[in-house]
């Protein structure tokens, strides 16, 4: 990502360096008759760095909201899905978009997925990169403690990608 943004890569690692903090997530929806009466997992945009997702068991399920619509990411053999999430959002200054997504449930199958969440580690700053800040002339995010951003994040419902509004200026 650095290197697409020509900017010098030591700016990007060292937020995202050996301390990271990351965090698995396993989760589990058992199938439903009517998948439409329930919720799986609600639309959100993840909060971290990249996630690396793993559809386990090939089940259909994950969805992204694309031009306003939710289009469903078919689980292929042996693969990862990578989204991009709001703290890039924010540390490149908007140029990498995080993905809104959700999770619904099959009617038939039990659906298992493994999201790993790679954050930037505590006593960090959450905030766009002086360099992008200096090439577009303005900061589109506000910038905070890593500390700061998680306890805003947890004080909240999941909602879309209203998180990032509240960092947006
Ligand atoms: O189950 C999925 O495919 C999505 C999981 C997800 O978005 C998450 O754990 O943040
Ligand atoms: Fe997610």
């Amino acid at each position: 990502m650095a290197i697409a943004l020509k900017i010098n890569p030591e700016e990007m690692k060292k937020l995202f360096d050996d301390d990271l903090g990351q965090i698995m997530r396993m989760n589990y929806y058992p199938p439903c008759p009517q998948p439409d009466q329930v919720i799986g997992l609600s639309p959100h945009s993840d909060s971290t760095g990249v996630t690396i997702l793993l559809q386990v068991n090939e089940v259909e399920g994950l969805q992204i909201r694309k031009n306003g619509r939710w289009v469903s990411v078919k689980p292929l053999p042996n693969a990862f899905v990578v989204n991009v999430g709001d703290m890039i959002e924010i540390v490149t200054n908007g140029t990498y978009r995080s993905i809104e997504h959700r999770g619904v449930v099959n009617s038939e199958k039990e659906r298992i997925s493994i999201g790993t969440f790679h954050n930037m580690g505590t006593g960090k700053e959450v905030g766009p990169l002086r360099s992008l800040v200096e090439r577009h002339k303005a900061s589109f995010f506000r910038s905070m403690s890593t500390d700061e951003y998680f306890k805003g994040l947890f004080s909240r419902e999941l909602g879309g990608k209203a998180y990032l509004d509240v960092m947006r200026i």
